[in-house]
């Protein structure tokens, strides 16, 4: 029998589209399975106000949508207004939480960020989860507002201002966390600090390994100077995550590596919600209630690089971010 289905002569392009569907097929049945599974438990957050950014794809939607589903207050940072009220929608039927909130927040503008946190200040009296989410990828040589490059800019420069100029509500609605989501790519990461903002010379990778490592190096510096406030801050990666993260990267957003790539590595990636679980775990976890300064993935303490613990690194990149954006002058 399997002598006489060898020898048939299955045409290449039946035997191609084949082998793709059952990869695919193989995919879709583990999935589930490889991606990890959801976080089980189920923490009453009825009574607490969250921020998210770059809520409205992604990650960062997902995360929205586990803090509504919980039944907390959920404010929607995003610089696209539009697709934040599209995405708010859609968390408001699924959750049945009408508290989500949209709101503008450009991280690549300081004067968004201050407006941003002047309203929130306004309309809550308490801030208890923050989470550092929205990030770019390997953008083209660009520059926020204020002249710094773009993904320090966004991913570590936006964060640490917004962070600092919602301190004081976070004390006061103590016990609070903040979550920095950065990613495995801090380890192929430097400070450079000869030439932090890649004026002199830019690379899209580096500056994206060195915008990760920064948010590593802020929460290390940041739980140092909580200490003792109530207020926790730790780090995560999501793991590797089917997003649109990869709009930048012309190859692997092409019809080519659809065809060629997604159906094999389509397996081994998370789907956003699954990308959303260890957030929503450093978030909510009881277990975690005094522990900072710490780096998580896939539920629990990873290491992270040697650079990530330099202290001394640490240290500077707050003095220069603080000059930076103006946060002390
Ligand atoms: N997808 C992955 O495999 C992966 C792996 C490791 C880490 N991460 C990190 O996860 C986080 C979320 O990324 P994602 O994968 O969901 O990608 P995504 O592109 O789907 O989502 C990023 C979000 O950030 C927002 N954003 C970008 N620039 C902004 C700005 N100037 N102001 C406000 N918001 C802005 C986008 O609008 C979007 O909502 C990022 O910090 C990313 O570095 C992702």
């Amino acid at each position: 029998m399997l002598k006489q289905l060898l020898s048939w002569k299955i045409p290449k392009p039946v035997l191609y589209a084949s082998a793709i569907a059952g990869t695919f097929g193989f995919a879709c049945l583990t999935k589930e399975w490889i991606g990890g599974p959801r976080y089980g438990n189920y923490v009453e957050i009825d009574d607490k106000v969250t921020i998210v950014t770059g809520a409205n794809t992604g990650i960062g939607k997902e995360t929205a949508a586990e803090l509504a589903r919980r039944g907390a207050k959920v404010y929607m940072a995003c610089r696209d207004l539009k697709r934040c009220e599209e995405a708010r929608e859609e968390i408001v039927v699924d959750t049945k939480n009408k508290h989500v909130y949209c709101r503008k927040c450009d991280l690549a503008s300081l004067e968004s960020i201050r407006e941003f946190v002047s309203r929130f200040l306004k309309e809550q009296e308490k801030l208890h989860i923050l989470i550092n989410n929205a990030g770019v990828m390997r953008t083209p040589n660009s520059k926020t507002k204020d002249g710094f490059e773009m993904q320090l800019g966004v991913n570590h420069l936006g964060h640490f201002y917004l962070t600092n100029l919602l301190l004081d509500k976070l004390k006061s609605s103590a016990p609070s966390r903040i979550i920095n989501v950065s990613s495995i790519a801090h380890k192929r990461g430097e400070i450079n600090k000869e030439d932090l903002n890649s004026d002199k010379k830019y690379n899209a990778g580096e500056a994206y390994a060195q915008s990760k490592l920064a948010n590593l190096l802020f929460t290390r510096e940041l739980s140092k100077k909580l200490d003792g406030t109530g207020v926790t801050v730790n780090a995560i990666h999501p793991g590797i995550v089917d997003t649109e993260i990869i709009r930048h990267m012309s190859f692997f957003n092409s019809w080519l590596a659809a065809i060629l790539i997604k159906p094999f590595v389509w397996p081994f990636i998370k789907a956003p919600k699954q990308g959303a679980q260890t957030t929503i775990f450093a978030a909510l976890d009881p277990s975690l209630e005094k522990v900072t300064g710490k780096y998580f993935a896939d539920y629990k303490e990873v290491e992270t690089s040697s650079a990530a613990n330099d202290d001394f690194t640490a240290r500077w990149l707050w003095a220069v971010s603080e000059k930076w954006t103006r946060l002390t002058t």
